[in-house]
């Protein structure tokens, strides 16, 4: 069996989430930290762990094994989303400097996770560099898309294009407009999910035109997401394999795009995990290794 971490859509191997549980940790701590964090309200624990439990599932569906993030008090509730703390490359995991100031604890925590099951790092983005996961995509073996935002700064994209270097991977830079400004959260895999070699969902009214031009020569066929499904996550497709998707329910018309299209999908009550904190199942996920 061969196995790449250069893809979004690939069976998926190995992934590494955080539970309700562990990141939420309590209804106290929810309480403390929603506001703040810019949360659209308060999530219920309880719910959120049932809702997890049902994702969780999910994503061991197709035989996928777990990683599991440890509890740790220096991290807050959005540790939830283990996309954004690491990249990962066939030449092992680059620990990012989060761009969200209260989410910066995170990659140091995922880094002995790493470490503790023998997945290697090349590297970490060092201030004043910022880069989170959310905003990166591979587009091909050796092509990762990585969008510039409020999160993921001109530096960080220099450091990680540094690392890149000696592997001959092409390095896409997605200029991503101001949207809702710096205080709200937005990737480019926002607005970008790719679920096969040629298919991704995407969201047009903010994706780049030259990126947006880029994935059509590249032969991709563009899902697009209606507007009234934006907020709702309906951008946010994790492929557990090729058109093989989850994504948060009550997305109707997407999900008929998907299905329309010879997609399997499968959906879960997102409201608390995804929903609340703007997070939907690629957030939700860290993949770390899928199956070729
Ligand atoms: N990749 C993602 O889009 N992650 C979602 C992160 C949501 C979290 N509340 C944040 O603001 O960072």
């Amino acid at each position: 069996m061969e196995y790449t971490c250069h893809s979004e859509y690939h069976e998926l191997d190995l992934v590494l989430i955080n539970s309700v549980a562990n990141a939420f940790v309590d209804e106290q701590k929810l309480k403390n930290q929603w506001k703040a964090l810019n949360y659209l309200s308060k999530p219920d624990f309880q719910k959120g762990e049932a809702e997890f439990n049902v994702f969780e599932k999910l994503l061991q569906s197709k035989g996928a094994s777990i990683l599991r993030q440890p509890q740790d008090a220096a991290v807050s509730i959005d540790a939830i989303y283990t996309r954004d703390a690491a990249i990962v490359t066939n030449f092992g995991v680059v620990l990012c400097r989060m761009g969200k100031e209260r989410r910066i604890p995170e990659p140091k925590v995922q880094e002995v996770v790493y470490k503790k099951n023998n997945v290697s790092i090349l590297g970490q983005i060092l201030a004043p560099g910022t880069l989170e996961g959310g905003d990166v995509a591979w587009l091909d073996e050796s092509t990762l898309a990585v969008g510039h935002s409020y999160r993921t700064n001109e530096d960080g994209i220099k450091q990680l294009k540094n690392l890149l270097a000696p592997f001959s991977i092409k390095v896409l830079v997605v200029e991503l407009p101001h949207y809702k400004g710096p205080s709200d959260v937005f990737h480019l895999m926002s607005v970008f999910s790719p679920v096969d070699k040629d298919l991704a969902v995407v969201y047009s009214p903010l994706l780049p035109i030259h990126f947006r031009k880029e994935l059509l020569k590249r032969g991709m066929e563009l899902l697009e997401v209606p507007e009234e499904e934006f907020n709702s996550m309906g951008c946010n497709v994790l492929a557990i394999g090729p058109r093989h998707c989850l994504m948060v329910a009550g997305n109707d018309k997407t999900e008929a795009l998907l299905r329309n299209v010879g997609c399997e999908v499968h959906t879960y009550v997102g409201e608390e995990i995804s929903v609340k904190g703007g997070g939907g199942p690629t957030c939700l996920t860290r993949p770390i290794r899928r199956r070729l």
